[in-house]
């Protein structure tokens, strides 16, 4: 589904080196954490995934097709591959949460009677179909985040890519955020979460990547938080 071969990444601004010597591979259906100090380079490895930052050195290939060189009008079809969340939500605020997840429908080009029953289905997922009527503004961080996941996963992509997705979320609703990603992956839906959330890593135990000072530190099957702050 991903891989990473002797990828480096140098932002333009300032020379600054956020990614070096990274090689990986992430086959259909893991769940992985990205987990390292802030500064380390984790969102821009997820950036990398999505085309939002270019590689400067080495070559990836992400959901089936090499996009080190990709082309600019090509991006959309390769984010359809994918959800994307983040931490700040990114809900329409004038929107209600059923309108939120039935536009990216439309954004895809689903036929209309599909588009609803997969709103619906994700929705439910997600616990936030009872509030499908509320706007974003009613609703709290953690039920705003849900309704982000509903809306990232309603293309059934085969990847989802979550930056801090319980960044700003109390540990109980984190843990509630960080199931539903579990029941996501449990679908078949590759699943690559970039957190400083130890006590879901630690009580998941899924494969682990830490990142530190931009270069891979440590990549167990079964791992969990710690490193050196
Ligand atoms: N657009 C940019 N231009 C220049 N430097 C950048 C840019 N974006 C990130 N950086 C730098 O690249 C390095 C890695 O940043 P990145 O955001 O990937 O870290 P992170 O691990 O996601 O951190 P955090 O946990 O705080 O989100 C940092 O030194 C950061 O200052």
């Amino acid at each position: 589904m991903i891989e990473l071969k002797r990828v480096g990444v140098t932002y333009p601004t300032g020379k600054v080196t956020a990614l070096s010597d990274v090689s990986l591979s992430i086959p259909a259906g893991d769940f992985v954490f990205l987990v390292g100090p802030t500064g380390a380079g984790k969102s821009t490895l997820l950036k990398l995934l999505y085309a939002d930052v270019r590689a400067t050195e080495g070559s990836l290939t992400v959901a089936g097709r090499e996009i080190t060189q990709i082309a600019t009008k090509d991006i959309p079809a390769l984010r359809r591959q994918m959800g994307i969340v983040l931490q700040d939500y990114g809900l329409l605020p004038q929107r209600t949460v059923w309108e939120n997840v039935l536009f990216a429908c439309e954004v895809l080009g689903l036929p209309r009677k599909d588009a609803r029953q997969r709103v619906k289905e994700r929705l439910e997922q997600v616990g936030m179909l009872h509030r499908c009527d509320a706007f974003p503004a009613q609703l709290s961080g953690g039920e705003q985040q849900r309704v982000a996941i509903a809306r990232a996963l309603v293309g059934k992509p085969p990847l989802l890519i979550a930056d801090e997705p319980t960044g700003n979320l109390d540990p109980e609703t984190s843990a509630g955020i960080m199931d539903a990603l579990l029941a996501v992956s449990a679908e078949g839906t590759t699943v690559v979460v970039a957190t400083h959330d130890k006590n879901a890593v630690d009580r998941l135990r899924r494969r682990v990547i830490a990142i530190e000072k931009g270069t891979l530190a440590r990549d167990d099957a079964e791992g969990q938080y710690g490193y050196a702050e």
